[in-house]
């Protein structure tokens, strides 16, 4: 069962508490091209069993405050992360896990998106031959890494497809060779908020690490709340600074949950 989550009203109706312990940090990091290396296909990556283990020790290091904020539904992420179980914000904050031991909560007001746009996208990729589009619910994911040369002329024909049909308020975000077709009642801003207004990242200076555009939005809402965002590859938008690859986030991360490195 699913159950609605507004962020405002619940996190007012949280208990104060010491958030203090540990040093402080509340870690928000993306899964795709930042936590992982990128692969041809969705279901190509390959998540290393060292990473499983630092991904635990991190979250213990930070006295819980971590979780995953990615644009895959958290069923995927509990499947790629497996046996791990973490708090997580899944479909770029349409899907929230604010504590390991609830159900997945869907933000308020977010609804699955028209099956009929899924037809329409489907008839649409028929003229780009190697693209496929991903179902994810309350997205959907557009992609062309197997077609890189049709990025331009995909995102032209998509453009045209949203505005001219009957479905107000849907838009499309650039990604790494991907464009995701969603509604703009979420994304991994609010996502990173609605965390911040629960233990144990309250009071916690928040870090987002993500690599794409969609990750923009996570490095503007911890900055509003004192914290930083790092992007991966070259420094995007927001990010104060930027790690050179995924393999050098998880060698950050295996440190830190070392306690050899700070945040
Ligand atoms: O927000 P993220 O955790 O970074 O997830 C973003 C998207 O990741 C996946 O697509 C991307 O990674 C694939 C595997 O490396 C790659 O083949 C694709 O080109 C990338 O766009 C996933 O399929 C999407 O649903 C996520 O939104």
């Amino acid at each position: 069962m699913r159950t609605t989550f507004a962020a405002s009203s619940a996190g007012a109706a949280m208990s104060g508490g010491d958030a203090g312990e540990a040093d402080g940090i509340g870690l928000f990091l993306d899964v795709d091209g930042t936590l992982l290396d990128l692969a041809e296909r969705p279901d190509e990556v390959v998540v290393p069993a060292s990473l499983i283990a630092d991904i635990a020790a991190a979250e213990a290091r930070a006295g819980g405050a971590l979780a995953l904020v990615s644009g895959r539904a958290i069923a995927e992420l509990d499947r790629l992360f497996a046996p791990l179980r973490l708090k997580a914000a899944g479909v770029h904050g349409a899907e929230l896990r604010l504590d390991p031991d609830d159900e997945t909560l869907t933000s308020a007001n977010v609804e699955p998106l028209p099956h009929a746009l899924w037809a329409e996208l489907n008839v649409l990729l028929r003229d780009f031959p190697g693209t496929f589009v991903e179902n994810k619910r309350y997205s959907y994911a557009v992609h062309y890494r197997q077609s890189p040369g049709a990025g331009d002329a995909l995102r032209r024909r998509l453009a045209d497809l949203l505005e001219t049909l009957p479905y107000p308020g849907i838009t499309m975000l650039d990604a790494h060779c991907a464009f995701e077709v969603k509604t703009r009642l979420f994304d991994k801003g609010r996502a990173v908020a609605a965390f911040l207004a629960y233990e144990p990242f309250r009071r916690r200076t928040p870090i987002f690490i993500g690599d794409d555009h969609t990750d923009e939005a996570g490095f503007a809402a911890v900055a509003a709340n004192g914290g930083r965002g790092y992007s991966v590859g070259s420094r995007r938008p927001g990010a104060v600074g930027a790690f050179a690859s995924p393999a050098a986030v998880r060698a950050w991360l295996a440190a830190y949950a070392d306690g050899a490195a700070s945040a």
